[in-house]
């Protein structure tokens, strides 16, 4: 059960600093500004499917607790504007801390450099959160069904919506399929990191594939290391891919977004 708890550590370590934020801003203040913030784009509409062209999201992490450090990324904007040159239709923005080394600060840098919809990806359980991402100029926030009673999915995803962001709603087993989709999920992410052996399973991809209905966006997470990689999960009917660390250890990663993006 390592993985498990390993989840809820960073979920509740991701709560310990919103709460810390919190004290510094207060929960009203930040819904006003959050509310007058940048309208957020339609990211469902953005990935949806497309028979020319695989949707590539693209990660901007420093390090994870599978692979500790994986790059320095000093200027996070920079690499921004090389995907967004790339034709990444999302680009996903890590804003934890304490394992992966991002921050909102990360966030509101490749806002303020690119247009491309970004995705606030942490550990979210709470609504402040939710605020945080909209002020600091996220299109989308990542929710995690195995961290979320039935309850909190839908009440969080509901709450986002009403903020004008998406949201990436993560799953790893058709249970987990079903609540995203009475939470009324309409982009759907399959992990196929095993998160309590980091184990890859690229073959959950196809499994679940024929659990998300047509109209809700599926993407494949994950282990994409090669054009293999998005050819095989492209094949099993990925609208979009989300690639981190091939992509910022990547010495040309423009040309490899452009690359993986190309597949049919
Ligand atoms: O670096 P990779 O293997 O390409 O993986 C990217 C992404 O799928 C991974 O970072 C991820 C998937 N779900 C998450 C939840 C939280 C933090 C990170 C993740």
């Amino acid at each position: 059960m390592k993985g498990v708890n390993l989840l809820l550590e960073l979920t509740e370590g991701a709560r310990a600093d919103a709460e810390a934020r919190r004290a510094e801003l207060s929960y009203e203040a930040l819904e006003e500004r959050a509310r007058a913030a940048r309208q957020p784009i339609d990211v469902a509409a953005a990935l949806a499917h497309d028979p020319g062209h695989t949707h590539v999201i693209a990660e901007i992490k420093r390090s994870s607790p599978s692979k500790g450090a994986l790059a320095e990324i000093t200027d996070p904007a920079a690499l921004a504007s090389e995907y967004a040159a790339g034709g990444a239709s999302c680009i996903s923005v890590l804003t934890e801390s304490r394992r992966f080394g991002g921050s909102l600060d990360d966030l509101r840098a490749v806002r303020a450099r690119v247009d491309v919809p970004l995705l606030r990806k942490d550990f979210i359980s709470d609504e402040y959160q939710l605020l945080e991402a909209r002020d600091a100029g996220a299109d989308m926030v990542l929710l995690i069904v195995a961290v979320l009673q039935p309850e909190r999915l839908r009440e969080l995803h509901a709450f986002a919506l009403d903020l004008g962001l998406s949201a990436l709603v993560e799953v790893h087993d058709p249970s987990e399929i079903e609540h995203a989709l009475a939470a009324d999920a309409r982009i759907l992410g399959v992990n196929t990191r095993d998160l309590k052996t980091f184990e890859m399973h690229p073959e959950r991809f196809a499994q679940l594939r024929s659990q998300i209905p047509a109209g809700v966006v599926a993407v494949a997470e994950s282990g994409v290391s090669q054009l293999a990689d998005v050819e095989r999960y492209r094949a099993d009917g990925a609208d979009a891919v989300l690639i981190g660390e091939a992509l910022v250890r990547d010495g040309e990663p423009q040309k490899r977004v452009r690359e993986f993006g190309a597949v049919r």
